[in-house]
């Protein structure tokens, strides 16, 4: 589903790579917590799957496609695949929680009958149900972020790439973010998140990898976020 092969990832000529050496695979189905402190590569590992950069050296395999070398025409339909959740919502501020989400079907081309179903579905599933009419500013954090998993969903990708999406929440908040993206995992979407938030990881007990750096120090199956450190 996503493999590195010996990925480096140098932003400036002279500079430490903020990936260096990566190897490792994610199976289809999987999901994944990526972890190590500010600056370890975390977001970098993430945009080369999503192709938002390009590996210095090495291969980054996404979906069965070499993501560096696919043509640039190529890249809005990888990016189809892939839903992606950011720590700060990026949601549309003068659109409907509705709006918000249907968007994400409407740029694709998905006839309206088929927004008008799934778009009440997915709010319902990440626990919106009669929200619909209200707007970003009068949303709590964990509603926004919630909004912002549905419009990542409502495709329904095969990946889901999450940066830091508790980041900006509340203990109660962060866990039901938690189940949500652990429901999207269980219907079949491979999850992905990078995240300092260590009492989700050590109770999720989730495959962990640790960055320190930009290299790869530990990958561990049912993980905890520091072990052995
Ligand atoms: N666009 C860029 N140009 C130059 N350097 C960059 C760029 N993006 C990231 N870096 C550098 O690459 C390294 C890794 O950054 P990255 O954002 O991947 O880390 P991170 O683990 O996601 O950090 P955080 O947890 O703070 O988000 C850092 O040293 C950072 O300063």
């Amino acid at each position: 589903m996503i493999r590195f092969e010996n990925v480096s990832k140098v932003y400036t000529r002279g500079a430490r790579p903020a990936l260096d050496g990566v190897d490792v695979e994610i199976e289809r189905g999987e999901f994944v917590f990526l972890v190590g402190a500010s600056g370890s590569g975390k977001s970098t590992f993430l945009r080369l799957i999503m192709r938002e950069e390009r590996p210095t050296a090495g291969t980054v395999y996404a979906l069965g496609r070499d993501v560096g070398r696919i043509s640039r025409w190529k890249v809005p339909h990888l990016r189809r695949q892939i839903g992606t959740v950011f720590q700060d919502f990026r949601l549309l501020q003068d659109k409907s929680v509705f709006d918000n989400v249907a968007i994400a079907m409407q740029v694709i081309g998905k006839p309206r009958h088929q927004v008008r179903t799934y778009v009440p579905q997915v709010l319902k599933m990440v626990g919106l149900e009669g929200k619909e009419r209200r707007l970003p500013t009068e949303l709590s954090g964990g509603e926004a972020q919630r909004v912002a998993i549905a419009r990542a969903f409502v495709n329904r990708p095969q990946v889901l790439l999450a940066d830091e999406p508790t980041g900006n929440l509340d203990p109660d908040n962060s866990i039901g973010i938690m189940s949500v993206l652990d429901q999207i995992n269980r219907q079949g979407t491979t999850v992905v998140m990078a995240t300092h938030n260590n009492a989700i990881v050590d109770q999720m007990r989730k495959r962990v990898i640790e960055l320190v750096d930009g290299v790869l120090v530990r990958d561990q199956s049912r993980g905890v976020y520091g072990a052995g450190r």
